[in-house]
């Protein structure tokens, strides 16, 4: 439908757009000088019947501005705005300006008459599906419509505003087509026809002359509710004032002043009214502001939807499987809707070619009969509440009715998001009906991975290469092959190298660029496909990195080569599931090593109130040396609440960071229990290390196993 419809809801909504300054600049005219809710008809006739020598006509329209039609001395027929309490004149009548008249044109009926009349109705009637079909989805996605206003999980920036702007302006869109489909099927005269007419009404016995001035009806009824008033034409007594009401017509009579016919407006007649003001924003400067920002939405759900599309498009290339489906002993299916669990299948599909194995890979809803396989590996994401993406619907039902010749040993990652309450429900489900069926065995419980989490997926990869006695790797930048946008970076400082061979580097990206500390800083070395990854601190919108110089390091010697004001070439990589999380109250913060970069940021940028403690690792005290002065700093303005560290070197004894966390088990175990947040960065034996201890404070002061807060997202890790 999005496809089809775009060009012309294109046109619609920059018509629309230029349109919706129409009425906006029509009431600043201002020509509405008195209330007409305090003028009766009464009052206004009277006044112009003293000033002009015949009336015709008075209007009051959408702006409340009343004009009048009169002939004037010399027996010319004008009409121009009043002001209805004297009958002044007080303006001419606005002149619709050339661009609105182009405008309306090309959005009624696109110069097309009819035809784009057709065409336009029809297209208003899309766009209603597509706002229709946008509300359920989003309901669906925030796990019902009670929750249509709540938290959303940013995870990409199409698809995050696509839905924030989207739970504001779908009820406007939904208006605007509604009353444009309206609208246009009054225009073919496809509603049912007014058939109303006249009722006359019984006549009071009195027929004495009543001066206009005096009529009942007129003094009664205010301007407000009048449209139009046709006043008689002559003195014969069967030509009378004819009076449109917004919900009636009524005639009244010229001497006797009394009601003599009324006529109901019907019902289509009155949609169509509130049809034209609601679609068109006349009379109201705010609402013709809303229309004017739907018609905006309305272009940035074409583009971020369209941007969304190609980026999916571009993700889910499923690689050319070097073997058949039949010869393959290892079949791996994957569910995604975005793309990113088909990295994580590409990858480990590499790594279990490379090691010499027959390979099959996959889409869940392409599961059929494999005739040599051995092996079923499964890695799904998890959609809408707990349910399967688009492309593994069809999986489960299709488990009963498909034959295989051997049973299969298999295995389930689920790909999710702890944000979700469902995490990684729909893994959890085809894991439970495999476990049914005789033909599958399973060889490892069910692993889930929070946020594309790579270390969460090492850890599968782990306990698959134990039960296998294989050693297959996967490195975290061979999963990010796709989705790539190099860029250009400047290198505005630069350490030393210190003792450790470790420096820091100051980049500022040379365009526009949003990353948060977290994120990753991707570089591909001349010569290579495999890029490294460097965790980033975001410290006034520029990257700052702490790197170790390998010897042997191709990317660490690069960036150790570098100078101020060199340019290089990289790309940032989002790291969603390891961004300081937005409301926290109090973090740890846990690192070794270089793992300190991305906390150097977060502690720069939090928000005042969160408390940070920070509880570093390295080998000496000179090695500290290179982040004194930030530390130092925040500590100073009070955006670090304590520091701790361990030094390995120093004394005869080592101690590691692990080791001043059993020191500080009541702070841990309180940040833990008050649902607050832990973060380690480093290296992956550090990562070990600092699990154990957590893992024995929260048994020791919690009476509770970590894994508790590892499942509600309290502990975050990057290592490597
Ligand atoms: C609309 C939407 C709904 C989601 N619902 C869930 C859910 O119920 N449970 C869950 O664990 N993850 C949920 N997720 C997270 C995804 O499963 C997760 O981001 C996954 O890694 C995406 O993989 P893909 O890029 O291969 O589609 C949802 C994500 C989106 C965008």
């Amino acid at each position: 439908m999005a496809i089809s419809s775009a060009l012309f809801i294109i046109i619609a909504s920059v018509t629309g757009i230029i349109l919706a300054f129409e009425p906006i600049s029509d009431k600043l005219n201002s020509f509405d000088v008195v209330p007409t809710n305090q003028i009766s008809i009464a009052e206004t006739i009277a006044v112009l019947h003293q000033k002009y020598d015949e009336v015709i006509t008075i209007e009051v329209d959408e702006n409340d501005f009343v004009s009048a039609n009169v002939i004037l001395e010399d027996g010319k027929s004008v009409t121009f705005y009043i002001n209805p309490k004297t009958g002044e004149k007080i303006g001419d009548i606005i002149k619709k300006k050339p661009i609105y008249e182009f405008a309306t044109n090309l959005h009624r009926s696109l110069f097309l008459k009819s035809t784009g009349r057709i065409l336009i109705g029809f297209v208003s009637f899309l766009l209603l599906l597509i706002s229709v079909t946008g509300i359920v989805l989003i309901a669906k996605r925030q796990g019902g419509i009670s929750k249509f206003f709540s938290k959303i999980v940013k995870e990409d920036f199409n698809q995050y505003y696509h839905i924030i702007i989207g739970r504001y302006t779908l009820i406007p869109i939904m208006i605007i087509t509604v009353t444009g489909v309206y609208l246009s099927l009054e225009k073919f005269s496809l509603l049912p026809k007014d058939t109303a007419v006249h009722q006359n009404i019984e006549q009071k016995k009195d027929t004495s002359t009543v001066n206009r001035a005096n009529v009942e009806f007129f003094k009664t009824t205010k301007l407000d509710e009048v449209k139009k008033i046709e006043l008689p034409f002559s003195t014969d007594e069967e030509d009378y004032y004819y009076v449109k009401l917004t919900d009636k017509e009524v005639a009244v009579h010229q001497k006797t002043g009394q009601i003599i016919s009324l006529k109901k407006q019907p019902l289509v007649t009155f949609g169509a009214y509130y049809s034209l003001l609601l679609h068109t924003g006349k009379g109201s400067i705010l609402w013709s502001f809303v229309l004017l920002l739907a018609c905006f939405a309305i272009l940035f759900f074409i583009f971020s939807g369209f941007a969304m599309t190609l980026q999916r498009r571009k993700k889910t290339t499923i690689i050319k499987n070097k073997f058949h489906k039949n010869e393959a002993e290892y079949i791996i299916l994957v569910g995604s809707e975005t793309g990113s669990t088909f990295n994580f299948a590409t990858a480990f599909y590499k790594a279990l070619i490379a090691s010499g194995k027959t390979v099959f890979l996959s889409e869940l809803n392409q599961y059929t009969s494999y005739k040599k396989a051995t092996n079923l590996i499964i890695f799904t994401a998890t959609y809408g509440e707990g349910e399967a993406p688009i492309n593994a619907k069809k999986f489960i039902s299709k488990i009963e009715s498909t034959p295989q010749n051997n049973i299969l040993n298999f295995s389930v990652v689920g790909f999710g998001s702890k944000e979700y309450k469902q995490y990684c429900q729909f893994a959890i489900l085809v894991h439970a009906n495999l476990q049914l069926h005789d033909k599958f065995t399973p060889i490892l419980p069910i692993s889930k991975i929070n946020n594309q989490s790579f270390s969460d997926f090492n850890q599968w990869l782990e306990e698959w290469n134990t039960f296998h006695k294989t050693e297959l790797t996967i490195t975290s930048e061979s999963l990010l092959t796709t989705n790539k946008k190099e860029q250009e970076f400047t290198v505005i400082d630069k350490t030393d190298i210190n003792i450790d061979d470790t420096f820091l580097i100051q980049l500022k990206p040379n365009k526009r660029t949003t990353f948060e500390s977290g994120d990753l800083l991707s570089i591909t070395p001349k010569n290579e496909t495999r890029s490294r990854l460097y965790s980033i601190a975001k410290i006034d919108h520029t990257i700052l990195l702490s790197i170790k110089k390998h010897e042997f390091g191709l990317c660490s010697t690069y960036f150790n080569s570098l100078h101020k004001t060199d340019k290089m070439i990289a790309s940032v990589q989002k790291n969603v599931a390891f961004h300081l999380p937005k409301k926290a109250k109090e973090v740890i913060l846990i690192a070794n090593g270089t793992g300190i970069a991305p906390f150097l940021g977060m502690i720069n940028g939090k928000k005042s109130n969160t408390k940070v403690h920070l509880f570093w690792g390295g080998r000496t005290k000179e090695s500290f040396k290179i982040y004194k002065d930030t530390i130092n700093t925040a500590i100073e303005n009070k955006e670090l609440t304590s520091f701790y560290t361990a030094y390995s070197q120093e004394e005869k004894e080592k101690i590691y960071v692990q080791n001043i966390l059993e020191q500080q088990a009541t702070l841990i175990a309180n940040t833990l229990k008050n649902g607050n947040t832990i973060m380690i960065c480093g290296s992956i034996v550090m990562q070990k290390g600092v699990t154990k201890v957590l893992e024995e404070i929260s048994k020791k002061h919690l009476q509770s196993s970590l894994h508790q807060f590892e499942e509600n997202n309290q502990i975050k890790t990057d290592c490597y």
